[in-house]
């Protein structure tokens, strides 16, 4: 099978996107940590990867800063457990990268939101365009509201992904809906402070 990707039409407020970029030439190194530990890493500046399942996160990740190609990604396994990984080319890019399993339940215990979203400075949140994205809007909601809570500083994303299916009207319809439908769901939560981008 053979994906094809196309390049990102859209720019504005709520990212689409559509391609992904060939080389960022970062080298790297695959970390696979628990996320409980205290190593010093876990001070750099982070960048949280959540979403739906499926919905294209990890490929993202091993698209933009592993060089995988698009094709690869098609074999990608299901992620079940917070895969951290370290970027650092330089000491002007030094970063983490935390990519979440689609399931995450944010109500068991052993979810520690403060630990999570306290040290965040992004939260990505990815949403697959070809799918029914009722249920991700639902999901995201409830993200960015309980990190809200703890943390009120993160920069919040939305990443409307896999455009490649969509016609130019359906995509910039699809991201028309989606953000109409965001900010109406944290205006009825009286979350109007919160600012999706
Ligand atoms: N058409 C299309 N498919 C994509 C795109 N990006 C990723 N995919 C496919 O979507 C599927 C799921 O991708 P993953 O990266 O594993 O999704 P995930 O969100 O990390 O999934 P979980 O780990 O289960 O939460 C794979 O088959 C990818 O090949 C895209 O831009 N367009």
């Amino acid at each position: 099978m053979n994906i094809q990707y196309e390049e990102p039409t859209l720019s504005s407020s709520y990212s689409v996107v559509g391609s992904f970029p060939k080389s960022f030439g970062y080298g790297l190194e695959d970390q696979d940590l628990d996320p409980e530990d205290s190593s010093p890493s876990t001070s750099k500046p982070r960048i949280l990867l959540m979403g739906l399942r499926r919905s294209g996160k990890s490929s993202i990740q091993k698209v933009v800063f592993h060089k995988m190609s698009p094709n690869e990604t098609l074999f990608l396994e299901s992620t079940n457990k917070i895969y951290k990984d370290d970027i650092s080319s330089s000491s002007f890019v030094n970063f983490q990268i935390w990519d979440f399993p689609g399931q995450v339940d944010f109500f068991d215990p052993t979810f520690d939101s403060e630990m999570i979203f306290k040290g965040t400075g992004a939260l990505i949140f990815v949403i697959d365009a070809q799918d029914d994205y009722m249920e991700a809007l639902g999901r995201l909601h409830l993200t960015v509201s309980r990190a809200y809570k703890v943390n009120p500083d993160i920069n919040f994303e939305v990443f409307i992904h896999k455009v490649d299916g969509l016609s130019d009207d359906h995509k910039i319809e699809t991201q028309r809906d989606i953000h109409q439908r965001a900010n109406d769901d944290l205006a009825d939560a009286s979350l109007e402070k919160l600012h999706l981008r």
